[in-house]
């Protein structure tokens, strides 16, 4: 059984597939927050932009078998009218390693779907998945050590130097790394920092979550 929060095409809006037409699956539940707002404050991670509860998000529900679900994820991507060609599904929640899996990766594969991750790096990535966008939380165990992208938020609480960590992250098999400003109410001053840690550490490109701006989801 597979619990979607919900279920939509939309293009890419982060990092180094931006841009990319994608059908986003966002799984309910996460290891570093239970998404009511009473626990945010307690939580491991504070600064979640998303709605991950529950499956009554638009296209969302319960979902018994992975080719139930990858048939969905099909019809999803065909409602717009693309093509068998270049299709990508992008997992995220909430946490998606805590429901991927291989019946559903398979499942996809046969489709000639390319499946993407958006993940905290707490959890181990499955054999199969093509694209791993690791982005860590202060104040939990990173144990993706390895993957596509890094897409660090930045600033976070519990972080004692950002610099630090960029080198440290500097040093370890990330094949692009990405600085992603933090939404909030500080974002336009976490923004001209992004910009100036690019500028001085030139292995960091800036994120910008361009689904906000351009006002699709
Ligand atoms: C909602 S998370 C879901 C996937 C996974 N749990 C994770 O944290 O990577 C999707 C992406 O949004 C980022 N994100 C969450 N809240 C944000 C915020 N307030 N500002 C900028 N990025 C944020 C996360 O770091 C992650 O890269
Ligand atoms: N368009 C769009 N791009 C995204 N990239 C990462 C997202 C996420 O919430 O994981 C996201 C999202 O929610 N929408
Ligand atoms: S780990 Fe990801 S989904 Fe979980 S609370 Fe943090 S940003 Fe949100
Ligand atoms: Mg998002």
């Amino acid at each position: 059984m597979y619990t979607v929060k919900e279920l939509f095409p939309t293009l890419q809006g982060e990092g180094a597939h931006a841009g990319r037409a994608a059908v986003f699956c966002r799984f309910s539940g996460c290891n570093l927050w239970s998404g009511r707002e009473e626990d945010r404050a307690a939580a491991v991670c504070q600064f979640c932009d998303t709605d991950f509860v529950g499956s009554d998000g638009a296209g969302g529900g319960k979902f018994e078998t992975a080719s139930l679900l990858a048939d969905t994820i099909e019809d999803v991507w065909s409602s717009t009218s693309a093509g068998p060609q270049q299709r990508y599904v992008v997992f995220t929640g909430g946490e998606p390693l805590l429901q991927l899996d291989t019946a559903l990766i398979d499942a996809l594969h046969a489709k000639g779907f390319a499946i993407a991750i958006e993940t905290n790096g707490t959890i181990k990535v499955p054999k199969g998945v093509d694209w791993v966008c690791v982005s860590p939380k202060a104040g939990s165990e990173l144990i993706v050590l390895q993957a596509d992208e890094m897409k660090l938020v930045i600033p976070q609480a519990g972080h004692a130097s950002i610099e630090t960590l960029l080198a440290r992250f500097e040093k370890m098999d990330y094949r692009n790394r990405f600085l992603q400003a933090m939404d909030g109410p500080n974002l336009q001053e976490n923004l001209a920092l992004a910009v100036r840690l690019c500028q001085k550490r030139p292995l960091w490109r800036l994120s910008v979550q361009t689904h906000k701006i351009i006002g699709i989801r």
